[in-house]
């Protein structure tokens, strides 16, 4: 299995190229579903999500050609099957977001039932009232969500969420975005790749207004048609960086972002002492010789601090000057670094949801083990300030969500290799 080897010490400098996000790229490759034409999507990171996704698009018959500029065309005209199957599912929780354009698009969809994982039971109820409430007739069965549509066609209703998820938006904006009649969708969530979703579906003909809003208003149409469409920048790789480079001491320059998407996180980062200066497409952290200040954090859906910024900031409080305090209120189960962070030498007490961190002057270099996707990315950081050489091991998690990230932090001087075998 691949691991990756960090000698941590380097303070980082330099600039960093931030890739498309996978969080807005995922629903819209899955809304390619929902075209008539040829979709042309562009800024995709190169990740393994998106493997899947373009495997399980594939393997639904929809034809799909990878561009020299590295974007992907899809053609759906031949799609044959609308199974999603457990092998492919189970890899990528985001697969369920083929659910709604199936059903929208083609009337039925089988689509494997998501697991639970490493940070809380996720359950997917919201999106299967969502479709509901449309009218699809859905059974759980064999660990399969078995839906079709009696009379083809789904119509519009008024959906209450009662937690404002961020996929099951997804999946009813699109089932909505085909059905017959208005939708509207209250309590919806408001990230940015919501917001990026919608748009793509208006350029493909949708009727949307709302995005960015607690209430999203669909006037449904009868068909969609494709559109050349440009994913924007991954604001959790951005963190991931400007965070990096905070606990080091540096300074870097994130760039091919955009700061309006991260504002929770920019002001906790200059309340930690990071000067911040942004353009219209970068951010630059200047911490040169400086050690961080600790902070509260809660995390709350967009536009309050985000979940997925969490573990980075657990690193950056076990490094910083005093104590600080994170209260994780969206999964139920995310702080599975820290028990990691702590065989580092962190001081770190977990009581349910909330993590107390007493900031050390130097962590340790120690074998870890990643157990998702940001903890992975928080073992990273740790190692890249602690004292001598870290293993960060099951780094497969590592490569669902960051593009190059080796490449990416040695151009930026620190010392990390990935080993094989
Ligand atoms: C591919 C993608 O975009 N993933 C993001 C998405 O995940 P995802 O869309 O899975 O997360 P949700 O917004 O759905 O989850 C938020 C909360 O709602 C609960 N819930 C959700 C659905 C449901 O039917 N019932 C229910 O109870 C979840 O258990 C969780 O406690 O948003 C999360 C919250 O910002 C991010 O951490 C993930 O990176
Ligand atoms: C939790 C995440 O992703 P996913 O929803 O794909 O598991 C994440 O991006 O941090």
């Amino acid at each position: 299995m691949e691991k990756l080897q960090i000698v941590g010490g380097n303070r980082l400098s330099g600039d960093v190229r931030i890739s498309g996000a996978k969080n807005s790229a995922l629903p819209i490759l899955a809304a390619t579903l929902l075209a008539e034409g040829v979709m042309r999507v562009g800024n995709l990171p190169h990740l393994h999500d998106i493997t899947t996704m373009l495997e399980l698009l594939g393997c639904m018959g929809v034809e799909v050609a990878i561009n020299e500029d590295m974007s992907v065309e899809t053609d759906c005209r031949h799609v044959k099957s609308c199974v999603a199957p457990y092998d492919l599912v189970r890899t990528m929780r985001a697969s369920i977001l083929v659910l709604g354009p199936l059903l929208a698009r083609y009337g039925e969809a089988e689509v494997s039932l998501p697991g639970g994982c490493a940070i809380g039971s996720r359950p997917v109820d919201l999106h299967l009232r969502g479709m509901e409430a449309m009218g699809a007739h859905v059974d759980v069965l064999d660990g399969y969500i078995k839906a079709h549509v009696p009379g083809g066609r789904l119509k519009g209703a008024h959906i209450f969420l009662d937690t404002p998820t961020v996929t099951g938006t997804e999946n009813i904006l699109m089932a909505a975005a085909l059905a017959d009649g208005r939708t509207v969708i209250e309590n919806a969530a408001r990230e940015p790749e919501v917001v990026d979703l919608a748009n793509c579906l208006i350029a493909m003909g949708a009727k949307i207004q709302g995005a960015g809003s607690a209430t999203l208003t669909v006037d449904g149409v009868e068909t969609l048609h494709g559109c050349s469409f440009e994913v924007l920048p991954d604001r959790i790789e951005t963190g991931t960086y400007l965070v990096a480079a905070a606990v080091t001491g540096g300074c870097v320059r994130t760039r091919n972002t955009d700061p309006l998407l991260l504002e929770a996180v920019l002001l906790k980062l200059q309340e930690a002492g990071a000067e911040i200066t942004t353009g219209d497409d970068w951010i630059q952290l200047d911490m040169t010789g400086r050690r961080p200040k600790a902070v509260n954090i809660r995390t709350a859906p967009h536009p309050a601090f985000p979940t997925d910024m969490q573990a980075q900031f657990v690193v950056l409080n076990a490094v910083a000057e005093g104590v600080g305090t994170v209260i994780e209120t969206v999964f139920e189960n995310r702080f599975m670094h820290a028990q990691e962070l702590v065989r580092m030498g962190a001081d770190i007490h977990v009581e349910g949801n909330t993590a107390i961190i007493t900031g050390r002057a130097a962590l340790s270099g120690a074998p870890v083990m990643a157990t998702d996707l940001r903890a992975s990315a928080s073992l990273v950081l740790a190692a890249l300030v602690a004292n001598g050489t870290t293993d960060v091991n099951r780094i497969y998690h590592i490569d669902r969500g960051y593009e190059c990230i080796e490449e990416k932090f040695q151009q930026l001087g620190a010392n990390i290799r990935r080993i094989s075998g």
